[in-house]
């Protein structure tokens, strides 16, 4: 499922009428009753709708919905909420037909009292504007928002809650809160922004007719990691496989009062199908993990202070993938680890404190050929870039990409909806988990999948994708089944994997 900004959005609009010759009236007519299918499956006949239209191709769409529903039988009626000169176009046609049908019109400005008239309705359909808004909402929308607002009917959104942005970066804005959103086509890039995602309500996208060509044409590719993608890409055991075929990983870091998290790491791996797991690090750190991986071998790095020092003495031969950084402590002495880590001539994935220290010598990046991946938190990200996390939280989307194009490294943006960019920008949302993972070592489980993921069968990409999908669904199965956010551990997240793999 793709996400698009509202420019990619019309830019497919205009390929599949200019290029393919759709119909814009046809497309209006596919929107209009693939919605109005979904609605009738939300709603009784004894129920009554109120469909708000506002004066671009959105309001054709309400058109489109009321007449369906009327012919139904639904009781309908339309509150037009801009003058009758600024219907056009596809709308003005699916207008002359929706009153053909005898449907029922109201001007909003022949109201008295807009709220009572609402108040009598059962569910409201808004569709007054979609990816066209322009700037703050002018009256008298920005006054009918809020008394949407304050209402407690159903309120079923079309296309996108009119009043919101649709591509990241608006802070302020007022928009409808929608129950549900009827997403047309490709569902949009502020779904997955922490400040408007809530506005959609709960969101389903519906395809129209476009054809797979006008998405194609777009310059970049940003998707939704879908259950399906991950059973598509999810590589297979082979009967006659042995522990060879399935990466050996070295996970480096811990200090003296982070031990735990080098732990979390190097069960996850092993949990994830690694055929063999290192960890490399304090002799103090391992005596306190050893018993909670016994599967993994062990390296032991000099250490000052309880934080691991130099790392020239890591030996890397041997090793399909690395994982560095994972409880390090930010002490100066551990940054000449991460520099040899970087030398080694397999992937890379720098974590937590190793950012830290990569912040401070970037160029490293630049003389590597192997795949680098970066798991940042937006706190990390932040830092990478000098930014502030309201920034990064505002253009998750703009800012993974430019630092993963900027460095040639793929990047793994956590968060609520976790954003993975590939060095060429190409772009990925993972929508599973849940809060239970807002917690301290969440994120050492991941780095310990995805270092499992990208040393079996299937693109770096598709890895990371993969890892952040059984991680989240881990944490979803597990608040289902036996657990709840409030208690769910990092290390619950590691044994619910088995529930993953065997579920899906
Ligand atoms: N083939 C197609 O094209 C298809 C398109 N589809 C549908 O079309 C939608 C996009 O349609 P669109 O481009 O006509 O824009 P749309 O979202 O209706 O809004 C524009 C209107 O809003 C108004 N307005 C804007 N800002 C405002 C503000 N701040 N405050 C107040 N008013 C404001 C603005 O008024 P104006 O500024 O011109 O006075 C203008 O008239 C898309 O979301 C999908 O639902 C589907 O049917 C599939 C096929
Ligand atoms: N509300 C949430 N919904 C879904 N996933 C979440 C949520 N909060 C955190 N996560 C996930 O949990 C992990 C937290 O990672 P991170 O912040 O690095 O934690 P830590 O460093 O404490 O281990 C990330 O994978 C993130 O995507
Ligand atoms: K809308």
């Amino acid at each position: 499922m793709y996400i698009v900004t509202a420019k990619e959005m019309y830019d497919i609009d205009q390929f599949s009428m200019d290029r393919v010759e759709m119909d814009g009236s046809m497309l209006m007519e596919n929107a209009g009753r693939e919605i109005a299918q979904r609605v009738s499956s939300m709603i009784n006949f004894e129920q009554a709708l109120c469909i708000l239209v506002g004066s671009g191709n959105n309001g054709g769409d309400g058109f489109v919905i009321a007449r369906t529903l009327l012919n139904m039988g639904y009781k309908v009626t339309v509150l037009q909420v801009v003058e009758d000169k600024k219907i056009v176009g596809h709308a003005a046609y699916h207008k002359r037909l929706y009153l053909k049908c005898d449907g029922i019109l109201k001007q909003l400005n022949e109201i008295n009292d807009v709220q009572e008239e609402l108040n009598k309705e059962d569910v409201i359909v808004d569709a007054m504007i979609g990816i066209g808004v322009k700037g703050d909402l002018r009256e008298p929308l920005y006054s009918l928002v809020n008394q949407i607002n304050r209402l407690d009917n159903l309120v079923l959104s079309v296309d996108i809650p009119s009043g919101l942005p649709t591509d990241e970066g608006v802070a302020d804005f007022t928009a409808v809160q929608a129950d549900h959103t009827f997403v047309i086509g490709a569902i949009k890039q502020t779904a997955f922004i922490q400040h408007t995602a809530p506005s959609y309500g709960k969101w389903e996208c519906s395809s129209i007719g476009f054809p797979q060509a006008a998405f194609k044409q777009l310059e970049m590719e940003r998707k939704v990691w879908t259950k399906a993608a991950f059973q598509r890409t999810f590589p297979e055991r082979s009967e006659y496989d042995h522990k060879g075929d399935h990466g050996k990983g070295l996970v480096i870091g811990g200090s003296s009062n982070m031990p735990g998290a080098l732990g979390l790491t190097t069960r996850a791996a092993l949990r994830s199908g690694a055929g063999l797991v290192t960890a490399a690090t304090t002799d103090s750190v391992i005596k306190r993990i050893a018993s909670f991986c016994p599967e993994a071998t062990f390296v032991t790095v000099p250490e000052i202070n309880g934080h691991l020092k130099y790392g020239n003495d890591i030996d890397y031969k041997g090793f399909d993938a690395v994982a560095i950084g994972i409880g390090l402590g930010r002490e100066a002495a551990s940054r000449p680890v991460i520099r040899h880590a970087a030398a080694a001539k397999i992937p890379l994935i720098i974590d937590g404190d190793g950012l830290t220290h990569l912040k401070a010598d970037l160029e490293v990046l630049d003389e590597r050929e192997e795949p680098v991946i970066l798991t940042p938190h937006p706190g990390e990200m932040a830092m990478l870039l000098d930014l502030s996390v309201k920034d990064v939280l505002m253009r998750p989307f703009h800012y993974a990409k430019k630092f993963a194009t900027d460095h040639g490294v793929y990047v793994v943006l956590k968060g609520a909806f976790t954003v993975i960019t590939d060095p060429n920008g190409k772009q990925a949302v993972n929508t599973t988990g849940n809060a239970g993972l807002a917690k301290g070592g969440s994120g050492d489980v991941l780095t310990g999948i995805i270092l499992a993921m990208i040393m079996q069968k299937q693109s770096i990409f598709e890895g990371l994708c993969n890892a952040c999908f059984v991680h989240g669904k881990s944490a979803d199965l597990l608040i289902q089944e036996s657990h709840s956010q409030h208690d769910l551990l990092a290390s619950d997240v590691i044994e619910g994997l088995s529930l993953v793999y065997r579920t899906f």
